[in-house]
């Protein structure tokens, strides 16, 4: 007897997933692992920045009482390389040489640029300051931040330059958000692994590959990926094992009313049926369930339809999980070419856009088939074609996700 499952739209699937309560845990990780992964406290300065007053320029600090009269010849009590400090005070007519980024002596009051100055013949203790300048050229301590200012808010999902930041600061160690674990179990005994000879009636496994890339661009660890031949145990018992260290499986294939769609009765039989029916073409089959604790999204095995299924659920899911939102940006985009099929369903098309006028515009993307494979390397959108008995008109707005890592 043919299961009946309760189709539910593109959008209420969509509503599901942001009503699953995920777990907010955080690890503490070295700086230099940290290089996109989401702050999970603010970081707040650990004392003033800079620390000291710096140089900015090389030339030689001289005191306000001094700075008067030029040209004058200046007596020259040190040299401070950047690193050093300066113990003491200038006295009248005292100079000390200074680098750029050193310390500079508690009494001086500004820095004269070094191509304002020229050496005095047959006194090498001495250095002749030509003219004054309008700025002290000094960083002042604190300038930049005070001891305690806000550096970088928990939320924040950190790149190269927010860790140069927080290293200024001497920090080693960071908390951030822990990434989710996800496994991926494609499906099919139809699949061939990469390196095997090409058989009649097989296929290679390219989906697998396809999610493992993006769940990986999405933030997320993938532990694992592994290939099983239809086989409703071995299913059982890599699921089982799979759900111990995992807080999410993306099973791949055999989710719909065939023979040997095993996924299909594992998602009907759990603990949390979230949907197991889309309204929606591709990708109607697309499931996704929890049990004992671990999230499963069954993908459709047609590669357009794996594609646009990852995209429309698991990734938002998987970037809510590290507190960030999807890297997809939802806009509306006019029709630049008529799509000419009606459909009793809401079909979610691989495109392309461009930006005209300040107004996106999106047609599709060569094949809209659910197992066509060719255009997802150059897909850089999706976009919404709403059931209709009349194709959309040319110019209609319609709802598209402007895809990342495009
Ligand atoms: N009687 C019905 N048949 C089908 C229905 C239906 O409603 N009634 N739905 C069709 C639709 S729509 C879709 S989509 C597919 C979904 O099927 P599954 O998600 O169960 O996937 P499979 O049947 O396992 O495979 C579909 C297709 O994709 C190929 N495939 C599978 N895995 C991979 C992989 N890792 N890499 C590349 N390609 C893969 C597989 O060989 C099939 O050609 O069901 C329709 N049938
Ligand atoms: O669900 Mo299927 O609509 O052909 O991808």
């Amino acid at each position: 007897m043919l299961e009946r499952r309760k189709p539910i739209t593109l959008e209420e699937a969509q509503a599901k997933l942001v009503a699953l309560k995920l777990p907010q845990q955080v690890e503490t990780i070295a700086i230099s692992d940290a290089n996109h992964r989401v702050l999970a406290e603010d970081a707040l300065a650990a004392y003033d920045y800079p620390n000291f007053r710096r140089s900015g320029y090389d030339g030689y600090a001289i005191r306000d009482a001094d700075d008067h009269d030029f040209p004058k010849n200046f007596h020259v009590v040190g040299e401070i390389q950047a690193g050093a400090t300066f113990d003491g005070d200038l006295g009248e007519n005292e100079t000390a040489r200074i680098m750029t980024g050193a310390f500079v002596p508690d009494n001086a009051a500004k820095v004269i640029m070094l191509e304002q100055t020229r050496s005095v013949p047959d006194q090498p203790d001495a250095v002749k300051i030509m003219v004054s300048q309008d700025r002290d050229n000094i960083t002042p301590a604190g300038s930049e931040f005070k001891a305690g200012a806000l550096l970088i808010a928990a939320g924040t999902e950190l790149n190269p330059g927010g860790l140069s930041l927080l290293t200024a600061f001497g920090a080693t160690e960071v908390n951030v958000y822990r990434q989710p674990r996800v496994a991926i179990v494609t499906t099919g005994t139809e699949l061939l692994q990469s390196g095997d000879a090409p058989q009649p009636g097989k296929i290679f496994n390219s989906n697998g590959p396809l999610i493992a890339n993006l769940v990986a661009e999405s933030g997320a660890i993938v532990t694992e990926t592994i290939q099983l031949i239809d086989d409703f145990e071995l299913l059982q018992t890599n699921l089982e094992r799979l759900k111990k260290t995992n807080d999410l499986i993306i099973t791949d294939g055999g989710v719909s009313v065939g023979d040997f769609d095993y996924l299909a009765t594992t998602a009907r039989d759990s603990d949390q049926l979230l949907f197991n029916k889309l309204k929606m073409r591709p990708g109607s089959v697309t499931t996704a369930f929890v049990d004992d604790d671990t999230l499963i999204f069954a993908l459709s095995g047609n590669p357009g339809a794996c594609y646009t299924g990852f995209y429309l659920f698991t990734e938002p899911l998987l970037r809510r999980w590290v507190h960030q939102p999807s890297r997809s940006q939802k806009v509306s985009a006019r029709l630049a070419r008529v799509y000419p099929k009606t459909n009793g369903y809401d079909k979610v098309l691989r495109g392309v856009y461009q930006l005209v006028d300040g107004h996106y515009q999106v047609q599709l993307n060569g094949s809209d088939v659910s197992g066509a494979l060719g255009n997802l390397q150059s897909t850089t959108c999706l976009f919404k074609i709403p059931h209709s008995h009349e194709p959309l008109p040319l110019h209609s707005e319609v709802e598209t996700w402007l895809l990342p890592f495009k």
